[in-house]
């Protein structure tokens, strides 16, 4: 290993760290600091009772996402029925409005789930740091930026200071070689990787992605993926910088425009781990080797490829292990041995930070164009991630397409990822989800959540039950 050879982390923490203490905890600069109502509230008390303002208020982007209702949006707060998520929805409001912070409302046509929102609008930089009281931020680092998640307590120090007091993680390499197969995507991949290392596979750990199968993902592929990082047990997840990045930040609203995007794309282009860079840990799949997948239990990795069978607790050699597949089984209430192509589902649910982008949506009409939910599906829900990705989706006729196969258009938000508003499982339900947490009742108390892609949701809303859609008419 070169003694100078860096890896993208170490690229990222060097332009960023503005010190470190003896005891190795450094304090970091945070380029992009976005908020949502769920985790900022108390942040905003804490800085108010202190007599301070937000140090860099343009570093700022707000806006609800978790608590807000997917239909009647005209109501504006009046349409959220339950009293805590309407407060909540309130005081970002007021807080934005106190201190003069940048909010895309709930009536704003930009309105969208944060993570899907600050990379549309070109405020997620490359080379930069991101930081968000949410813990998918690792999202960001798709575009080769630093994106941490950070508790309530964090986001008023942010706030307060403009720096986050972190930890140094260690360098891990998740290389994918080869090609995906037809109908394998971000998502099966990210589902892969969970189950090969686990959750907490990733642990201390900062993920950078490469390999061909990687660097051939779209930049919404991509931000699917570090989106799970999170799932893996990482800090963060990364991509390094190339042209996909550079083509889909360019011209984007807050993104830099003329000579500004002239230096910014020049200095970015050493946003990569250096050839002879070394990592903590290296983990290496090959892309022929990943099918579409399914998660069965109630952990993201416990998963499998949509063409075997729910295995049993005889299946793990590790006694806790066991026990979890026997306790997550019951919940689930299946049977070992049972094929994935057996499960039924009552619902599906398309959306979440995960996966609610436009090429999702794309995907979603491809599948459904020309055909019905099946009898059995009670009901199937599609969730812009943005209102943006909405008016998208409407110009290219998507959501005509979606509402002729019987599913549901709806306005953007978290909705069913954590059911925090009205949209939610009853006890027993199964769900194609294409979000990223299958833990219990996180979709409603008592609900099941299988997680896969978009393709493979919209495609088991179609059929009643688990389809494998890189075989046949599905490709
Ligand atoms: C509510 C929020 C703090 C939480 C998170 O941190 O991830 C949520 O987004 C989730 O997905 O569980
Ligand atoms: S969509 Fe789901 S995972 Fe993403 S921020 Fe919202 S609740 Fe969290």
């Amino acid at each position: 290993m070169a003694v100078n050879a860096r890896t993208l982390y170490d690229k990222l923490w060097d332009r960023r760290c503005v010190s470190t203490d003896d005891e190795g905890v450094a304090l970091i600069y945070i380029d992009r600091h976005i908020i949502h109502e769920v985790s900022s509230a108390q942040a905003f008390e804490g800085l108010r009772a202190a007599g301070r303002r937000p140090w860099r208020r343009e570093s700022i982007l707000a806006t609800p996402d978790h608590n807000v209702p997917t239909t009647d949006r005209e109501l504006g707060v009046d349409g959220i029925t339950d009293r805590v998520s309407r407060q909540q929805v309130i005081a970002l409001d007021n807080n934005c409005r106190e201190f003069d912070l940048l909010e895309f409302s709930l009536t704003d046509y930009r309105q969208g789930i944060v993570h899907v929102i600050s990379p549309e609008q070109g405020m997620t930089l490359p080379g930069t740091t991101v930081v968000c009281g949410d813990s998918h931020t690792a999202t960001h680092g798709a575009f080769a930026a630093l994106g941490v998640g950070i508790g309530t307590s964090e986001v008023e120090h942010v706030l307060a200071t403009q720096c986050l007091r972190q930890q140094k993680a260690r360098n891990m390499l998740v290389r994918v070689d080869g090609a995906l197969r037809p109908g394998v995507t971000a998502k099966d991949v990210a589902l892969y990787i969970i189950g090969q290392i686990g959750t907490a596979g990733g642990t201390g750990c900062t993920i950078e992605f490469a390999g061909e199968a990687i660097r051939s993902l779209s930049m919404e592929g991509r931000m699917t993926l570090c989106n799970m990082a999170i799932e893996a047990g990482a800090r963060a997840g990364l991509v390094a910088y190339d042209a996909t990045t550079e083509a889909y930040l360019k011209g984007r609203p807050y993104a830099p425009a003329g000579e500004d995007w002239q230096r910014a794309t020049a200095d970015w282009q050493s946003l990569h781990s250096d050839p002879d860079a070394g990592f903590d840990l290296e983990h290496i799949y090959a892309a022929a080797d990943i099918r579409p997948q399914v998660s069965w239990g109630t952990s993201p990795e416990m998963v499998v490829p949509v063409d075997a069978a729910v295995p049993g607790p005889q299946d793990f050699d590790n006694p806790v292990k066991a026990e979890a597949c026997e306790s997550a089984l019951s919940y689930m209430g299946l049977s070992p041995g049972q094929a994935i192509t057996d499960i039924h589902i009552d619902r599906a649910f398309i959306g979440s930070c995960t996966n609610s982008r436009i090429e999702d949506i794309r995907e979603v009409a491809r599948i459904v164009e020309g055909k019905r939910i099946a009898p059995g599906v009670k009901q199937a829900l599609v969730v812009p991630g943005s209102g943006l990705v909405k008016r998208q989706a409407e110009e290219e006729g998507l959501d005509s397409i979606i509402l002729a196969a019987g599913f549901e258009w709806r306005e953007p938000g978290c909705s069913m990822c954590l059911a925090m508003n009205a949209d939610r499982l009853l006890p027993g339900e199964h769900c194609a989800s294409t979000s990223n947490r299958n833990f219990q009742s996180r979709q409603g108390l008592g609900g099941r959540t299988h997680l896969v892609s978009p393709a493979m949701a919209a495609a088991a809303a179609i059929s009643g039950h688990f389809v494998d859609v890189s075989q046949g008419e599905w490709v």
